[in-house]
Parts: C-alpha cells; sequence; structure tokens
C-alpha cells in the first residue's frame, strides 16, 4: 500500500507513557519482563548458498517450517510467561498448522503485546514520521547504495511496508533491492541494556551493518525510549583506525567494533565483556571508561575467547542458568585447562591458533591494577557467591555432558546459549541432547516447549510455581542461523536479584 500517513501501528505501546515503560537490567536470570524479538521475515527466505557464509549463516532453512514449528514456540513460551493474557487458553488454536496472522508484526491479528516486542513495529512506528522516514531511507541507499530513483520510491510506501522493505531488502513483488537481513532475529547482538543504559553495538561483520542502522534510528527516535536518550551510549572509532590499511595488525586495537553477544550484564555492579572475533580490545576498553565514568558499575571483567567462528560471542560458550549453576563449553574452562597442559602440541602452537581463554578483572579506580583470574569456573563461581549472593554450591553443567565429541558439536547449535525467563528457568535447543542429559543429572527437568504449554493450560503447572526446568524449543532451522534463544533475545527490563 502507497504512503497513507496513517496514525503509527503500535498505538498501545505509543500512546503509553514511556514512565510505564522502564528499562532496567541489573543480571542475566531475574525474571524476564520485557525484551525485544525479531521474527523470521521474508528476508530469511532468500539465503542462498553461495551466500550463506557471506551473510553469516552456514547453510540455508526453510522458512516456514522455521517459523510454525519452531519461532511460533519460542514467542508462545515468552508471552506465556511475560504476557500470558495473550495466550492463556488459546494454544490450542495458535498450533502449527493454523493461521499464522497472530504471529505476524504487520497484521491486523498479531498479538501486539507491550511486553514482547517485534523491533519490526518499532521501526514502523517511527516510519510514521516523515523527517525520520526521510532520512532513514536516504541513509539506508547510501549503504546499499542503491539509485536515486528507488530512494523516491521507497518514500511512496506505507510505513509498515516500508519497514518490512528496510529488513528484508525486497519489495513486496519480491523484488530484491538489496541484502536481506536474516540476522536481526538475533537481536542481542544489537544492543544491550545496562542497568539503565542502553549500550549501542557496532557490528564487526558487513552483513549486520544495516541492523546498527535501523536500531540506531529506533533507539532515539521510538517514544518508548524517549527518557533515555542521554542514556544511550554509543562507542566511537580511534581516529587512528582511518588511517590503517585492512590488513594492519593495529586495527584490532584501534577499530571499535563490539556485538551484544559479548556483553553480558551478570550482576548489578558488574559487567562482562568479552574480546572475540566480533568485539575488538579497543571497543571493550572504551566500554569500561564508559560504564566507570557513568558509575553503571564498579567491576568490569574482559574476556579475551579465541577469534574463531565457533565462539564468535561469549554468549556461545557460556551463559547464567540460576544464580548458582552455569552452562558452559568444557574445552574453554578448567577441564580444558587441564588437558591443555599435559599436551605438548598445544604448548607449542603459534599464538594465533591458541584455544587459549584469557580473564583480567578491573575494579573502579584501580583499573591500572587488573586481576587474573585463571579460569571460567572460578570467574563464574566468584559471580555467583560474591556478586549475587548464592549460598548453595556452584554447579556447571557442560556442553555435550563433557564428552568427546558432543561437547564441540552440541556447542556450535548452541548448547550453552540459553535464555533465562526466571532464576532457574530456562529455555534451550531440543537437539542438544547429550547437553539435556547434564542437566538433568544437575536435577534439572528438562520439558519440550510444546508440553510444557500444553502443562500451562491444564494448570498442572504455571510460570509462577515451574522450578529447576530447561525448556526445549525446536530448532532443526534455527540452529543453522547460527544463534540461540539468548542471541534472539534483547532483554529491556528484569526483577532485580
Ligand atoms: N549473540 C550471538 O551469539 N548471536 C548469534 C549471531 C549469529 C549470526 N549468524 C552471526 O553470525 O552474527
Amino acid at each position: 500500500m502507497k504512503n497513507e500517513k496513517k496514525a503509527t501501528v503500535f498505538d498501545a505501546l505509543v500512546m503509553k507513557n514511556p514512565i510505564e515503560l522502564p528499562i532496567n537490567v541489573s543480571s542475566e536470570i531475574g525474571t524476564l519482563r520485557r525484551l525485544l524479538i525479531h521474527s523470521p521475515d521474508r528476508g530469511l527466505g532468500k539465503v542462498v548458498p553461495s551466500k550463506a557464509q557471506d551473510w553469516l549463516f552456514e547453510d540455508i532453512v526453510h522458512l516456514d517450517m522455521m517459523r510454525r514449528d519452531e519461532y511460533d514456540y519460542y514467542v508462545k513460551i515468552l508471552l506465556y510467561f511475560l504476557d500470558p493474557d495473550k495466550v492463556r487458553g488459546k494454544i490450542a488454536e495458535l498450533g502449527p498448522d493454523a493461521d499464522r496472522s497472530f504471529f505476524k508484526p504487520a497484521d491486523d491479528h498479531y498479538f501486539k503485546s507491550d511486553k514482547v516486542i517485534d523491533i519490526q513495529r518499532l521501526l514502523t512506528d517511527i516510519l510514521g514520521d516523515e523527517s525520520i522516514r526521510l532520512r532513514l531511507i536516504a541513509a539506508i541507499c547510501g549503504i546499499e547504495r542503491t539509485s536515486f530513483r528507488i530512494q523516491q520510491q521507497l518514500n511512496e510506501y506505507d510505513p509498515v511496508e516500508l519497514a518490512k522493505i528496510m529488513i528484508s531488502g525486497s519489495l513486496p513483488d519480491r523484488t530484491m533491492l538489496f541484502a536481506p537481513l536474516p540476522n536481526f532475529i538475533f537481536t542481542r547482538d544489537i544492543g544491550i541494556v545496562i542497568n539503565d543504559h542502553i549500550l549501542l553495538n557496532k557490528p564487526a561483520k558487513l552483513a549486520r551493518t544495516r541492523e546498527a542502522l535501523l536500531s540506531q534510528y529506533i533507539f532515539f527516535n521510538h517514544p518508548l525510549f524517549a527518557d533515555y536518550q542521554d542514556k544511550i551510549l554509543e562507542i566511537p572509532d580511534n581516529e587512528h583506525a582511518f588511517l590503517l590499511s585492512d590488513t594492519d595488525t593495529n586495527r584490532d586495537v584501534t577499530r571499535s567494533t563490539l556485538e551484544g553477544g559479548d556483553v553480558m550484564m551478570i550482576a548489578r555492579r558488574h559487567l562482562l565483556i568479552g574480546v572475540s572475533e566480533r568485539t575488538t580490545l579497543y571497543a571493550a576498553q572504551q566500554v569500561m571508561q564508559v560504564v566507570f565514568a557513568r558509575n553503571l558499575v564498579d567491576k568490569v571483567t574482559i574476556l579475551k575467547i579465541p577469534k574463531k567462528r565457533d565462539y564468535m560471542h561469549i554468549d556461545t560458550i557460556f551463559t547464567q542458568v540460576k544464580r548458582n549453576v552455569w552452562v558452559l563449553l568444557g574445552s574453554l574452562g578448567r577441564t580444558g585447562d587441564e588437558a591443555k597442559k599435559r599436551d605438548v602440541i598445544h604448548f607449542f602452537a603459534p599464538k594465533d591458533v591458541s584455544e587459549d581463554l584469557k580473564i583480567l578483572q578491573f575494579i573502579k579506580g584501580l583499573e591500572h591494577k587488573p586481576i587474573e583470574i585463571e579460569n571460567l569456573e572460578d570467574l563464574l563461581a566468584d559471580i555467583s557467591k560474591n556478586d549475587l549472593g548464592a549460598s548453595e554450591p556452584i554447579q556447571f553443567i557442560y556442553s555435550g555432558n563433557n564428552e568427546f565429541p558432543f561437547g564441540a558439536r552440541e556447542q556450535w547449535t548452541d548448547s550453552c546459549n540459553l535464555l533465562a525467563l526466571k532464576d532457574g528457568v530456562v529455555v534451550g535447543y531440543d537437539r542438544n541432547q547429550k547437553t539435556a542429559d547434564a542437566f538433568r543429572q544437575a536435577g534439572f527437568d528438562v520439558v519440550d516447549v510444546a508440553s510444557i504449554l500444553d502443562r500451562f493450560e491444564r494448570g498442572e503447572s504455571s510460570p509462577e510455581t515451574i522450578e529447576n526446568t530447561l525448556i526445549m524449543l525446536p530448532s532443526a532451522e534455527l540452529s543453522r542461523a547460527r544463534g540461540g534463544s539468548h542471541c534472539m533475545s534483547l532483554p529491556l527490563l528484569r526483577d532485580d536479584v
């Protein structure tokens, strides 16, 4: 439909006073109250084998199956926990064979929650403003190098359709104008809430550049974030970076790239930052300076992980399950270290293929005297006990139950990338069966998402009463996109723990 200046579609959100929609995240496990997601859009169905690597997928996906059999369940479980009135009593009619209008952000029958918010709707809202629309069209056409005529043509679409085009890269008649954004489903990577501040990301990969631009416009222009304008943090490049060649090894210490999967608000006064394939040391340092300067935390821990596609961000190698329970990849933990010490080949390995994990902790005011932490388990145990006050013994659940070669296999399909809905209740992928065994051995219930929704519907369990559970999401297609439920969430509000 052509641009008719319709009222913004997300009235429920826009009309609320932003004060009623606070933003605050001070842990990874406090009960989740509000988050940003993005349902797989038509762009994901455009990935072809020859572009899969460039677009950061290792495979092509079946879009309809990914939506009906997998992602829609993710949405249902999120709604049951965060906004139950939208789905309670309706689960049977929202099955994989039903009409999907409830799940389509641009549809009149969409669930329209102000707790589980699709970023596409926020984009639609801001595109209702003439000046923002013109600027964003120009910016996108600039980075995508389209013709001037296409710029003019885009301005003719209404905000609902224009948002779809900007995300998917294609027109309603399926003509492709530019590349899709298949990784936009991983909302974790576009921004991170640090207490009541929002840190915007600078993606390392070209395929994610447009995501950052869209997010920047949304965070700076949507009424939802109106009260937080002076709390949005952006990390600039070091001016020396502009003078370095692409191959200069100093690029890493001057260039600023940062993705949300590398930033974890782990406790009210403690931030973790990964230095990885995607996040540079320079960016990590800049973030540390700004969070200390704004007195947002007292402690920043920097974890340098191997620059490998398998690991990508720190949230691909560990996430928190409960105040005293973590899931992690054993080969980068203590057990991995011990095995390595006995391994003469590892000792002589050139630095760039080293599997080492290095951890340095910085205390505000004593930044010049960082503390080295020997292994991941020591760091996580310290967080549980000293930052979060856990009194029970600390438990580590290892990817693939630490059995060779399942640790690596299941980490690749996001066994360590879990989203906590509340303390001890997490969502993960069903294909990671050895990791699920490890959860059982640690005393957790392991239940597939359809069964838990049934139990909720029958009143046999509820989001309030459920404890110590791994909820398993169907994942044959989603896991091909190389991210898990942690990556598919940008928490905006969690209860304090
Ligand atoms: N936080 C995350 O680990 N996000 C997963 C991102 C997957 C996406 N295909 C990417 O490579 O960027």
